[in-house]
């Protein structure tokens, strides 16, 4: 099923994640169903907290056919370089706003997949910038926190009129 994502600046947004403890059906169909609303929203990455459910997982999927979804359960990065890029991000949650972020980009990502087995690898480029993006959502960070009072500002008025259009559009 798709699911509602939340808009910047919904307060909800902000609420820290807790540990998944054991994954159960529930879990699973949250899962499928974060996934076939991220690839609805053509995204390259969802957070529960994004489809306000404050609970630490993560599905991502960079792949061109958009077919091959990764899911990170109790998600833990540790960044591998000092020196941060910059990167143009983009979020599901601040519709049409884009803008650079500098983050490190070599991370190591220690998880669980959604059959519980270990995830420990260690990634860089696009996938190190997206789960650093997705790890901030399960800690109520949102990339437009790291920009300008004045980009930010423009950044919720941006929201509001996209926001206006698509319920138009319904
Ligand atoms: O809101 C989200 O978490 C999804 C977000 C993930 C993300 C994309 C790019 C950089 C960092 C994090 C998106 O998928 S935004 C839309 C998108 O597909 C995209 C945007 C910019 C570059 C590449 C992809
Ligand atoms: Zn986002």
């Amino acid at each position: 099923a798709l699911l509602p994502i939340l808009n910047y600046p919904d307060p909800r947004l902000r609420t820290i994640a807790t540990p998944v403890k054991k994954i159960t059906d529930d879990i699973k169909t949250l899962i499928t169903d974060m996934i076939d609303t991220m690839y609805d929203a053509q995204g390259i990455g969802l957070a529960a907290s994004q489809v306000d459910q404050h609970i630490q997982l993560i599905v991502m999927d960079l792949s061109e056919d958009k077919d091959t979804p990764m899911v990170f359960i109790n998600p833990k990065v540790t960044p591998l370089v000092e020196e941060k890029q910059p990167y143009e991000e983009g979020c599901l949650s601040v519709p049409d706003v884009y803008d650079k972020v500098d983050r490190p980009n070599k991370v190591r990502i220690e998880a669980l997949d959604e059959n519980g087995k270990e995830i420990d690898k260690e990634v860089e480029g696009l996938l190190a910038v997206c789960i650093q993006h997705e790890m901030d959502h399960l800690n109520g960070v949102i990339f437009v926190d790291y920009l300008s009072k004045l980009k930010q500002t423009r950044a919720r008025d941006k929201v509001r009129k996209v926001i206006k259009i698509r319920e138009k559009q319904e």
